[in-house]
């Protein structure tokens, strides 16, 4: 199988191009290539495929396996290659996605390789049942709290078509993102388990962000969670709607626009491609 590994602030994933591969397994390629001593080494596996909705797909596994509705570091990446290998021609396309079908800008360097990509990564979805939680349906949850471990965390959630629970901390750096991400992960209270972001606010434009991913653990980024912070702080009154957001790998900018969609800009880089047998 060839294969292309790329990232996204420090999100990094193996990308197969489905135009011309095939992947028969891509729950279980997504386990072995993920593996950073007996694989490749990845936050899991991205297929790059043809869609007939959109100039191109993208399905996206954790390296558990499991698969994801959405990428935000991901789509940048799918978005570079397909311009870069030829897929598409414009610097303008569509991408489907378990979200939906999403737009993205690309912005290209003096080499006309992709360097950054805006997204639209369309209207944060806010009640229970979207994200989804267990409870009252058509509620939304801001700043309601959740006991964890005799501490009283207190969440805010969004799905940017996956699920996020955002919990503002004080002091992110020595927050202890591996005892209180996984159980937060797989609460009752969600269904489908989630994504889980620890941020600390930096000033009402700046925010700093720790990721613990559903089926990947801790991760250097989190786009459709940078995403999601965006819409947290907006609904907590602790950030303006436009955010410069430092995660562990690098930045990204975030707008929660006036016509509702939400914005995500950042870089998108390859780092080597090869062949692997599976
Ligand atoms: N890192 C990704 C999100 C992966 C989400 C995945 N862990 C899930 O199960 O939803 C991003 O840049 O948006």
């Amino acid at each position: 199988m060839k294969f292309t590994k790329m990232h996204g602030a420090g999100n990094d994933y193996v990308y197969v191009n489905c135009f011309s591969e095939r992947v028969d397994n891509p729950a279980d390629v997504a386990i072995k290539v993920s593996n950073r001593n007996f694989g490749i080494g990845s936050d899991g596996l991205i297929l790059i495929m043809p869609s007939d909705k959109a100039d191109v797909r993208m399905r996206m596994f954790n390296s558990d396996g499991s698969e994801s509705e959405m990428c935000g570091n991901g789509i940048r990446c799918v978005a570079k290659y397909a311009y870069d290998h030829g897929i598409v021609g414009k610097k303008e396309i569509s991408a489907e996605t378990g979200a939906g079908i999403l737009t993205l800008q690309l912005f290209t360097n003096e080499a006309n390789k992709v360097e950054k990509v805006r997204v639209n990564m369309g209207r944060p979805r806010l009640t229970r049942s979207e994200i989804p939680m267990t409870g009252e349906a058509g509620a939304k949850v801001i700043n309601e709290p959740l006991n964890i471990l005799h501490t009283t965390f207190h969440i805010t959630c969004a799905s940017m078509g996956n699920p996020h629970c955002v919990i503002f901390v004080d002091d992110v750096e020595n927050f202890q993102v591996e005892k209180y991400g996984p159980i937060i992960e797989n609460h009752e209270i969600f269904p489908r388990r989630t994504n889980v972001e620890f941020v600390q606010i930096i000033s009402r434009t700046e925010v700093r962000q720790r990721t613990w991913e559903r089926g990947a653990g801790e991760t250097l980024a989190c786009g459709t969670g940078a995403s999601a912070v965006c819409v947290a702080g907006a609904l907590n009154g602790l950030t303006e709607k436009k955010i410069l957001n430092h995660l562990s790998g690098g930045d990204l900018e975030l707008e929660w626009a006036e016509d509702g969609f939400l914005y995500m800009t950042g870089p998108a880089v390859e780092v080597f491609s090869g062949e692997i047998e599976i």
